[in-house]
């Protein structure tokens, strides 16, 4: 499958890297405001194939985006430190209403897998733009998210964080939901396995993963002004299970009809993803306190997206 990066900055170039390194894309295409940079991505991404794969990589304008499967959206401006990702909202939104009608008249067949933030935002900006329907516009969501609340999980346990079944649910972001009263070890339950081997998650532990999973990215940030490799390899594993049909459960983000009382707002929830993009969603078993902090994540993004025109 051919893949189209628009944006290849740190995130774009990450995502690249991967996929060219897993040979999960036939062809990789970066374009960019700067076609040198798009240029310099690509040669030095290329230089990397003959270690890994077969992928052919290159740069070029909108049109070189032809017959490309998915296009990754990763353009637009980055928080600085102390930032918030929804005070990106203004500028990336402006970024957006350029590049994806740029995409759609390039590529009308491709799904759209958003990473620019505030990410659930920009992905109901991307489906209002392209008139896509909402599977087809996949947000990363908490995709990295449910990442950090794995590997954290992992260390804790002494456990592979792939045998660790846990979800970050909502904003990819301050207000994101670590749904602890769902999560698995292996098919054990998660308190019941941390009892087993001796490694209760105990109050304090259970607040140092939450701090760890919501402030991860200003920490990263903090120290090396951005954060590229975590939502690389997030955005190289969605594209691998759209280009492969796997109907993979990944927590992304989509338009959803529902949460509580708030109604079409993007947000993540383990959603069913292959080639027809992310065509259902589950919903994990909630705590009432976890279902309340769900439903308050969907208002505020809901909130902060009615207050863009788009
Ligand atoms: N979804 C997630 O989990 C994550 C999202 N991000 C977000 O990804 C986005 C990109 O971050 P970085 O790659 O670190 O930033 P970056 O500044 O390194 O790269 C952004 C690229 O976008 C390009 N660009 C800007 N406007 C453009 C336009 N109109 N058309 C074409 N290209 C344009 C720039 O030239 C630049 O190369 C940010 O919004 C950041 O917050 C970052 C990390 C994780
Ligand atoms: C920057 C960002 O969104 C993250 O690393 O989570």
């Amino acid at each position: 499958m051919k893949v189209g990066i628009v944006g290849a900055g740190m995130v774009g170039s990450a995502a690249g890297y991967a996929l060219a390194l897993q040979g999960t894309a036939s062809r990789i295409v970066f374009v960019d405001r700067s076609e040198k940079l798009a240029l310099a991505q690509a040669q030095d991404i290329a230089h990397a194939v003959p270690f890994a794969s077969a992928t052919q990589v290159d740069a070029g304008g909108y049109d070189a985006l032809t017959g490309a499967g998915i296009v990754i959206l990763a353009a637009g401006v980055s928080q600085k430190p102390g930032e918030t990702r929804l005070e990106l909202l203004g500028r990336n939104a402006v970024v957006f209403r350029e590049v994806i009608g740029a995409v759609r008249a390039q590529a009308p067949e491709a799904i759209l897998l958003v990473a620019t933030n505030p990410v659930d935002i920009m992905t109901q900006i991307s489906v209002a733009l392209s008139g896509l329907p909402p599977e087809r516009v996949i947000g990363s969501g908490t995709i990295l998210d449910t990442a950090r609340f794995r590997s954290l999980l992992g260390r804790h346990l002494g456990i592979a964080p792939r045998s660790v079944h846990a979800y970050v649910l909502g904003e990819h972001g301050d207000s994101e939901v670590l749904a602890w009263t769902s999560a698995r070890v292996g098919s054990v339950p998660l308190m019941s396995f941390a009892a087993q081997i001796g490694a209760p998650i105990t109050a304090e532990i259970r607040d140092r993963i939450d701090d760890g999973v919501r402030n991860a990215a200003y920490t990263i940030i903090d120290g090396k002004g951005a954060t590229w490799y975590g939502i690389g390899a997030g955005l190289a594993r969605i594209v691998a299970a759209i280009a492969a049909d796997e109907q993979a459960v990944l927590s992304v983000s989509v338009m959803t009809p529902e949460i509580g009382a708030v109604k079409d707002v993007a947000l993540s929830l383990p959603r069913i993803v292959g080639a027809r993009g992310a065509a259902a969603s589950l919903m994990p078993d909630l705590s009432p306190d976890e279902a309340t902090a769900l439903e308050r994540s969907a208002r505020l993004l809901k909130t902060t997206a009615d207050a863009v025109a788009f």
